[in-house]
């Protein structure tokens, strides 16, 4: 393109905040993006399950990865600016200083992080008042939500945090304060993590009913009560003093944010998927399920009609798409986990020597490794004997049940490198179940889910997409743009600039065309295997039809399950627990014995 053409063009901003870093994209009016830039953030972790960042740390990266992207572009072509964060708790005092959110009274962590389980005991006493807006949210509030974590707030640091707060922020709402001093919040934010209804406003009843009564009292002042839609312009934009941190004009549009993982499905749920033969083209935008996975893996489904699916949260109003209701089922550790189990394995030192030593990634040389080893088979197939159950951070859909735990079966004596590489596919297909799982739950209640969007940094991983493709039996589409989560963040400066009229699917026309389609491999065989033992065990006939598939071996193949399981001679197992994994162990030995 020549400079007079360039000339021409308007820019739009997009500033994602993971749990990692901070990433920023400069984009185009047809969504093409420019330049990208990212920024390591700081976490702690004081002590089990606490998990705390400080706000300041993540303006200072935000301000740091904008200043990059916009480098060498004329300013005054910069139109839009859109955040989106995870949704982590901030809290600030009546001056708009951070306040600490721990026991040792540091200031600077000032952010109860998405993930923190501290608030167990208040979110079950939530739960127990089993009130009207729990159905909202999956019939169970998450742990991971804003009430337990404002409780334990006041119940454990009333005089140095509760009584000093005269603000709490989800992030991506900090993220714009902060960007145009204005306290207005994001409908996403208050809809999906602060129990609000887009149709009836917040519920006095609930935070009396808890005992967060004091946010009646103050007009619910502290946790916003001007409420606006997702890309909606704030105030006058962009301050003097936003600006000279952010190295951008004043008065640039910011807008109303949104939440990562909804940025993200902003981002790739409308991607045209012309010319790749997918179901889904001629099927309306809800029979498609966006997948976000980077930290934590969200599934986020639409609908004209609110469906209340067990265990997954929603539905939403208008929380995602205008308009539409939305389901979000979630994982929350997937790349985590994966990062866990690798890191942790007595092989880890010698996979790092061997994968700097050929100049890849840790995970791509664990994928070829995965080939080698693997010879005539599917890859699938390497873990026959080696199963684990995801939920190292307990379930958040569809069990939503935070107590929880992960575990590993078929482990041997040898630590090698295969053995890693074993463990590691393994994990990425528990996760894959889990998604399937989700999906599952998704259907029984109404959805009707053809075709997968992933994107986040799991999407990188083609090993990880390609057995979400062979486990759920869904194609997965990939944008063509990878950093769709910020494409999603841009979509809401180019709302707020006025250029476009809202961020319905059509803001960006080529935003998302469709770069790749992972079809099944031989998980056909696979994917079909196990629809057959599923409809079989949701028949209740299960044994029956194991016995039919499987013919005479069946006994001994299930008696070996049964002998792993017995609660008498190995761990003691839930009972939805033993459930879930009895089911998964099926299916993995009907697969041995079918294949
Ligand atoms: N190219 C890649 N291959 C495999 N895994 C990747 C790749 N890039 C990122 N990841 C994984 O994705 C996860 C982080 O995703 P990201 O979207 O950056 O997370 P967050 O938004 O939570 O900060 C990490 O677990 C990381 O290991
Ligand atoms: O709860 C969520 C969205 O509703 C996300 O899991 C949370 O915000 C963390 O996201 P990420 O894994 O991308 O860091």
């Amino acid at each position: 393109m020549s400079g007079g053409e360039q000339e021409q063009r308007n820019y739009y901003l997009g500033v994602d905040v993971g749990t990692g870093s901070v990433r920023a994209a400069l984009v185009d009016q047809c969504g093409v993006l420019l330049a990208f830039a990212d920024q390591p953030i700081m976490k702690w972790e004081p002590q089990f399950n606490h998990h705390e960042q400080s706000s300041e740390d993540i303006w200072a990266a935000c301000c740091i990865v904008t200043k990059k992207v916009v480098r060498g572009i004329d300013l005054n072509r910069i139109r839009g600016l859109g955040f989106d964060a995870t949704c982590s708790l901030v809290v600030l005092d009546k001056q708009f200083r951070p306040l600490p959110v721990n026991h040792e009274g540091d200031p600077h962590r000032n952010i109860i992080m998405w993930l923190d389980h501290r608030a167990v005991s208040q979110v079950q006493r939530i739960n127990e008042t089993k009130h009207r807006v729990l159905q909202y949210v999956g019939g169970v509030m998450s742990v991971e939500m804003q009430a337990p974590k404002l409780l334990w707030l006041k119940e454990n640091l009333r005089e140095t945090c509760w009584d000093k707060a005269g603000h709490f922020f989800d992030l991506p709402d900090f993220l714009s304060w902060k960007a145009t001093g204005v306290t207005a919040r994001s409908l996403c934010s208050l809809v999906c993590k602060w129990t609000y209804s887009a149709e009836k406003g917040w519920d006095d009843s609930f935070w009396k009913m808890i005992g967060l009564e004091d946010f009646v009292a103050d007009n619910y002042s502290k946790i916003g009560n001007q409420v606006l839609p997702p890309g909606a312009s704030l105030g006058n934009g962009l301050t003097q003093e936003a600006a000279k941190d952010l190295g951008l004009p004043a008065g640039i549009a910011v807008a109303a944010s949104l939440i990562d993982a909804h940025a993200g499905g902003l981002g790739v749920i409308g991607a045209d998927v012309k010319g790749h033969g997918l179901a889904c083209e001629g099927q309306p935008v809800t029979s498609r399920l966006a997948i976000i996975c980077g930290t934590s893996s969200c599934h986020m489904g639409i609908s004209k009609d609110p469906i209340f699916v067990p265990g997954v949260w929603g539905p939403y109003f208008s929380a995602m798409v205008p308009g539409f209701w939305l389901n979000e089922g979630g994982q929350s550790v997937t790349g985590r986990l994966i990062d866990h189990m690798v890191q942790g394995h007595a092989a880890f030192p010698e996979l790092q020597a061997k994968a700097t030593a050929s100049c890849q990634s840790v995970y791509a040389y664990l994928n070829s490794h995965l080939d080698l080893i693997k010879k005539a088979q599917s890859v699938g197939f390497l873990t026959v004997d080696l199963h684990v159950w995801p939920d190292f951070h307990g379930n958040r859909s569809p069990l939503a049940d935070l107590t929880l735990k992960g575990m590993v079966t078929g482990l041997k004596l040898s630590q090698d490198l295969d053995d890693l590489a074993i463990l590691y596919l393994a994990t990425v297909q528990a996760i894959a179940f889990g998604t399937r799982f989700i999906i599952e739950a998704m259907e029984a209640a109404g959805h009707s889910i053809t075709t997968l969007f992933l994107c986040g940094g799991l999407s990188k991983n083609p090993l990880f997409v390609q057995m979400h493709a062979d486990i759920t039996g869904m194609p997965v589409v990939l944008s063509q743009e990878v950093e769709s989560v910020l494409v999603g963040a841009a979509i809401l400066g180019a709302c707020a600039s006025g250029d476009f009229t809202s961020v319905q699917l059509q803001t960006f026309k080529t935003a998302s065309p469709c770069q790749d389609v992972k079809q099944l491999t031989n998980g056909v065989a696979m994917a079909q295997v196990l629809h057959q033992i599923d409809v079989a065990w949701f028949n209740e006939s299960w044994l029956s039809r194991i016995k039919e598939d499987v013919g005479d071996n069946w006994r001994i193949k299930v008696c070996r399950i049964m002998r792993e399981l017995d609660p008498n001679s190995g761990p003691k197992f839930s009972t939805k627990l033993s459930k879930n994994l009895f089911k998964k162990l099926i299916y993995r030995y009907i697969l041995l014995c079918i294949v």
